[in-house]
């Protein structure tokens, strides 16, 4: 599977790609918070639209969308709506979730989408085909809030978003101890030696995580998340720290 790259932005390249989520309710927050963005802050911008008042409007929320990229000149955007399942606010339902993603690809802003692999099958195989149709690359996501899976399980999980055509396959635990996070960082280790190329991103969540934030890259994880404000998950550490942690872990 060939490299993914958005925008100039090759995942991982160098260094783990610095992911910064927006998470305004409305849109003058949303605008403010893009302008406020560090220059030197964020390779790619994660827009959580779940997070946005309008997001039942979905007329207005593409409008948004447009605008927000156009905002971020030219720096990548991901495009998220987490559901309730996942940890997010988003309540619509697999139809209107569907109609959501392929509609913002078919009007040309996102530059990543992030699908979520607990969406029904059939969902999700229209969504991967559609958003693909636009050239658009699919970040197949996983999350679990309370605990974290053995490696086998998070293995297989970043199989099964393979095999439904994700191009980047990414999972969020929580871990309850150092095990937890080891756990981790091996099904990274693993899941990148066996198949180099195939961009993952795996993420320890919380306090204990914050070890897997900064130095996942070194076993494989292809981006990181950082906050530059509110943040989106639990240990999201600031962007600029990130970014300094980063340089003395994988050079400038
Ligand atoms: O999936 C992820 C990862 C994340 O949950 C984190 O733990 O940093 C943050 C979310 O905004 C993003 O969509």
């Amino acid at each position: 599977m060939p490299a993914v790259t958005v925008q100039g932005v090759t995942l991982g390249e160098g260094r783990p790609t610095i992911i910064v989520p927006l998470t305004a309710a409305t849109r003058a927050d949303l605008l403010a918070e893009a302008a406020q963005l560090p220059q030197d802050g964020p390779d790619v911008v994660e827009w959580r639209a779940d997070r946005c008042e309008i997001l039942h409007r979905p007329e207005k929320l593409l409008a948004l969308g447009a605008e927000l990229s156009r905002a971020l000149r030219g720096r990548p955007m991901l495009l998220t709506v987490r559901g309730t399942a996942e940890g997010g606010d988003g309540d619509l339902d697999d139809e209107a979730y569907a109609a959501l993603l392929l509609a913002a690809t078919e009007a040309g802003w996102p530059d990543l989408v992030d699908v979520e692999l607990s969406r029904p099958e059939g969902v999700l195989r229209r969504v991967v085909e559609g958003v693909h149709r636009h050239g658009v690359p699919v970040v197949m996501s996983h999350h679990d809030f309370s605990a974290t899976p053995p490696v086998e399980e998070l293995l297989a999980l970043v199989g099964r978003m393979r095999a439904l055509g994700a191009d980047v396959a990414k999972v969020a635990v929580m871990p309850h101890s150092p095990e937890d996070v080891l756990t981790v960082l091996t099904a990274t280790r693993r899941a990148t030696a066996d198949a180099p190329g195939e961009p993952v991103i795996t993420v320890a969540m919380g306090a204990l995580g914050v070890v897997s934030r900064l130095g996942g890259g070194v076993f494989g994880s292809a981006a990181t998340f950082a906050s530059a404000g509110t943040g989106s998950a639990p240990g999201q550490p600031p962007v600029r720290g990130l970014r300094d942690a980063l340089e003395l872990l994988h050079g400038s």
